[in-house]
């Protein structure tokens, strides 16, 4: 187990690029190795999760090289190309991987058995097997296939027009992705809108996506053609940087070349509302993907109330928000956040447990988190729980500490940001 220990630094003006976008770099790997024909990724994020990503795909026959650690090369033979995996496919502790790939598998000619590690057996994947049992999938496992491990006997799918109880990227790009395996037009409503990556990489793999008002849609039959992508780097890891600006007053953080999916930006607003100042110049699209800088710097903070259509545009920046939130002048409210429960952890009882050994106070409910500040955090010992955001989360609020912070477990944080410490170690480097 490893631990990073961390302690206040002088106010810091640092500028950063950030590994590539995790959502992107998953994609990527998937659409190029049901694609026919060379796909190349450029700023492929070599974090766990989309290892995890590669090494499925390998098991199944696909040729993937690794130019660099961040440059990938798939050679892709079409959906059909795909060869039934002799061992089980292993995701990890990734969500979107396992997800994603049932879509993809729910349509193949072979059997195939899906595993993880323990916070993958405990994530809820009913909501995608249901609706693919529903398009004609035929799939088994654990307690009637609501968790892994599972096994998919690929079946002819028809087409189903969806209607999501929750606002999940995941279960929108899985029936997607089966529905270009299926009979028919395959349709996904959502509550509201989810980051929107399929829709916009899609495209580019020369696949029609139908996107109307709420609704997003693709005709089966579609063949994808390889084609070369530039992944951004990944606002969600942004995320922790920016915040720690705000941790420690008088600093100032820029993010250079980092996706601006709107979608994905909701961090920024919330950051905004609390007083911060937030800089945002969008210099490119890459992919189909707006990116740019993104500077941000505060005076003071005061606590907001954020939920609904704001909830899945920041969904995995409400730990580190939460952390920020300590700081702000009076009570941060965060509502319609219950998909937080099914995350890597709890993420609102492991946010609001560990800020707690910090001396912030932070009250849990059903659907969130109530946060009162500013609080003067206090020297501990933390842990990541397993959970990459949790580990990074608590980095940052030790930046704000008066006393050294240990966080425990910071191996997690490879899962999405690899190279993370040294970030930190720069921002002692960066001091004014
Ligand atoms: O589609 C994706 O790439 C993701 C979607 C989100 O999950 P949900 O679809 O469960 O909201 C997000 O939390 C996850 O980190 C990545
Ligand atoms: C929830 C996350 O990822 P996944 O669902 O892919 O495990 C995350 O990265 O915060």
């Amino acid at each position: 187990m490893s631990t990073i220990r961390v302690s206040r630094p002088k106010p810091f003006d640092c500028t950063f690029r950030v590994p590539g976008d995790k959502s992107i770099s998953h994609r990527s790997i998937m659409f190029g190795a049901i694609a026919r024909g060379e796909t190349l990724v450029e700023g492929f994020l070599p974090g766990a999760d989309c290892l995890s990503t590669i090494s499925a795909f390998r098991q199944m026959g696909v040729d993937i090289e690794r130019d660099s650690e961040t440059s990938v090369r798939i050679l892709g033979r079409g959906f059909d190309g795909l060869r039934e995996p002799v061992q089980p496919l292993d995701v990890g502790n990734s969500g979107t991987t396992i997800r994603l790939l049932l879509g993809i598998l729910a349509g193949t000619s072979f059997f195939s058995t899906v595993v993880g590690d323990d916070s993958i057996a405990r994530r809820p994947m009913g909501r995608v097997v249901n609706p693919l049992r529903e398009m004609g999938a035929q799939i088994y496992g654990r307690q009637e296939g609501r968790f892994t491990p599972l096994a998919i006997r690929g079946a002819k799918l028809t087409g189903l027009t969806y209607e999501s109880p929750v606002a999940s990227a995941q279960v929108k790009s899985c029936l997607l992705l089966a529905g270009l395996s299926a009979d028919g037009v395959t349709a996904v409503r959502e509550p509201s809108r989810s980051r929107d990556h399929t829709e916009r990489m899609l495209p580019a793999f020369g696949v029609h996506v139908r996107t109307s008002e709420g609704e997003v849609s693709v005709q089966g039959g579609q063949s994808l053609a390889g084609t070369q992508v530039k992944v951004p780097g990944d606002i969600s890891s942004a995320a922790f940087l920016l915040a720690a600006a705000l941790m420690v007053p008088g600093s100032r953080v820029t993010i250079d070349d980092v996706g601006l999916n709107p979608t994905r930006t909701g961090i920024l607003d919330a950051f905004h509302m609390m007083g911060a100042e937030v800089a945002v110049e969008q210099t490119g699209m890459w992919c189909n993907e707006p990116v740019g800088r993104v500077t941000v710097q505060a005076d003071e903070l005061k606590g907001i109330e954020i939920g609904g259509k704001l909830i899945p545009r920041l969904i995995d920046e409400i730990p580190v928000l939460a952390v920020v939130a300590t700081q702000a002048a009076g009570e941060t409210v965060i509502r319609d956040a219950a998909e937080l429960k099914v995350k890597e952890t709890n993420r609102i009882s492991t946010t609001a447990q560990e800020l707690r050994k910090l001396g912030a106070h932070v009250e849990e409910t059903d659907d969130g988190l109530i946060i009162s500040g500013p609080t003067p955090l206090k020297g501990g010992v933390c842990q990541s729980r397993g959970d990459h955001r949790i580990g990074m989360a608590m980095v940052i609020a030790g930046l704000g500490a008066a006393a050294e912070v240990c966080v425990e477990g910071s191996e997690a944080i490879d899962i999405s940001f690899p190279g993370f410490s040294n970030f930190i170690e720069k921002i002692k480097c960066g001091q004014i």
